[in-house]
């Protein structure tokens, strides 16, 4: 056996017994990977870590071709070689489809080879792996499936049903999607979707050059130090690509706080904040940091006088206060645990910290319907009466927030979530409350949609707090 086909299969196998685990305890992807095993090395788990996207990406779409060939489900570890396998088949289809794009009877036969291959592997996996009559079943089943998994993609104008079925989503999102956004930008939207996410870095130059009090030093080694050749500009200032196959490189610029893994998509949240050198920003749901380091590192120099983190304790906590360890400049920074709808005002009277700041930021929890790309189980887990109820209490904490922005200051409220219920329902909610038409003005406002940003999905409004309400 050579020595590529051993580390795959090491990955396989693993891949499949936490797609088992998924299918059993509909865990949550992120926390599944934290259970690959220590012993893979790190181009195995990569490779583990493909495979279990990929089948959660394409689920629905395997597992309704899957429900057409078999009359009894099968038990959780024998599907989980049944979906590894048809996710392998979408993968070999797609991939001969390109590459006998004028040529079918070649891409035909690719897909042939790559079938029989794939079907042979599901079955030895399986004698492994479950049991003879397992293996009975996958070498049936793979065979038939693999046609299925062949077939080319709904025509554009495709009803909700096929366009669920095909691009693995549950159908009521794509009919919400269809009425919110039209045919066309769902069609996008879907598309886009069952792409792998590319990996974006913001390269933290002022972190790498700054000293403890926000001054570049002079000739200072780190201070022109560019980002290293396999992190590619992204066409937005401070954000780059990261090429696959560097983990090893990678991970340390991220522990160090160089380099932090960052969609370009922050970028509105914190430019919304209009930050000057010397102001108070208030970040009210903070974990694990993202936008507040971004906040801290692109304040002009001196930087921010003081940086107030919020979250609830819990887990999530521990990332925030490392994060907030690798800022650097002039800035006090503190961090809170408390419940904003709650606690807050007295956690940051204990802390002895001010009441009232220049800017505010609430980047609210929400659907993560703008980033389902990369929360890949997103769309599983999510239930269509969850707008609602993230809705109600995204306007709680609008008004929670609402109350430490000082007088002509900012607050900015942001989501990840592309859809009007979270994003301009709120605030318009809001604005129509008395205590929040009558302070505050809405001043800047701002959507990515995927298909036309290219990055993730985020809404992002600027209110403005009257002086004299
Ligand atoms: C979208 S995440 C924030 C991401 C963060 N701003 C960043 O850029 O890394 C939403 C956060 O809201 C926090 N949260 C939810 N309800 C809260 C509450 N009542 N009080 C404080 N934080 C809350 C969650 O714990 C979660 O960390």
């Amino acid at each position: 056996m050579s020595n590529v086909n051993r580390l795959e299969k090491g990955a396989w196998a693993s891949a499949m017994r936490l797609i088992t685990r998924w299918l059993e305890q509909r865990e949550r992807v992120d926390s599944l990977l934290a259970a690959v095993p220590a012993g893979l090395s790190p181009i195995e788990r990569s490779r583990c870590q493909y495979w279990v996207y990929g089948v959660v990406r394409h689920f629905g779409r395997i597992q309704a071709a899957l429900d057409q060939l078999i009359a009894h489900s099968p038990r959780f570890s024998t599907r989980a070689v049944l979906l590894l396998a048809g996710y392998e088949l979408i993968e070999a289809a797609a991939t001969a489809s390109a590459a006998g794009a004028d040529d079918t009877a070649a891409a035909e036969a690719a897909f042939t080879g790559q079938t029989a291959k794939i079907v042979h592997h599901a079955v030895e996996q399986a004698k492994r792996l479950a049991s003879p009559a397992e293996a009975r079943l996958v070498n049936a089943v793979v065979r038939k499936l693999a046609p299925l998994m062949a077939r080319p993609a709904p025509p554009r104008l495709a009803g909700p049903e096929l366009l669920a079925t095909y691009f693995s989503h549950p159908e009521w999102l794509v009919r919400r999607w269809l009425l919110q956004f039209g045919a066309e930008p769902t069609r996008r939207l879907l598309e886009w979707n069952q792409e792998s996410a590319r990996v974006f870095v913001r390269w933290r130059q002022n972190f790498a050059a700054n000293d403890a009090a926000g001054r570049t030093p002079a000739g200072s080694a780190d201070s022109a130090a560019p980002p290293p050749e396999f992190l590619r500009p992204s066409g937005w200032a401070g954000f780059y690509e990261a090429d696959s196959g560097h983990w090893a490189e990678l991970e340390p610029l991220l522990k160090s706080g160089a380099a932090y893994v960052q969609d370009p998509s922050t970028r509105l949240a914190v430019e919304a904040l209009e930050l000057r050198a010397g102001e108070s920003l208030l970040d009210l749901c903070a974990a694990p940091g993202g936008k507040a380091l971004f906040a801290a590192d692109t304040t002009a120099a001196p930087g921010l006088a003081q940086l107030v983190a919020l979250d609830l304790p819990g887990a999530r906590i521990d990332r925030l206060k490392e994060n907030l360890s690798t800022i650097k400049g002039a800035s006090q920074v503190a961090l809170v645990q408390a419940d904003l709808l709650t606690d807050a005002r007295a956690a940051l009277r204990e802390h002895g910290l001010p009441l009232a700041y220049d800017a505010v930021l609430l980047d609210a929890p929400c659907s993560n319907t703008g980033v389902m790309r990369r929360r890949i189980d997103a769309r599983w887990r999510l239930q269509e009466r969850d707008f609602r109820k993230h809705a109600q209490q995204q306007l709680s904490l609008l008004h929670a927030a609402a109350r430490f922005v000082a007088p002509g200051g900012r607050l900015v409220y942001s989501t990840c979530s592309i859809d009007a219920d979270e994003n301009e329902a709120v605030v318009r909610a809001f604005m129509q409350s008395r205590a929040g038409g009558s302070a505050f003005a809405l001043e800047h406002s701002a959507m990515s949609y995927p298909w036309e940003s290219g990055h993730d999905g985020a809404g992002v409004f600027r209110l403005r707090k009257k002086r004299e309400p």
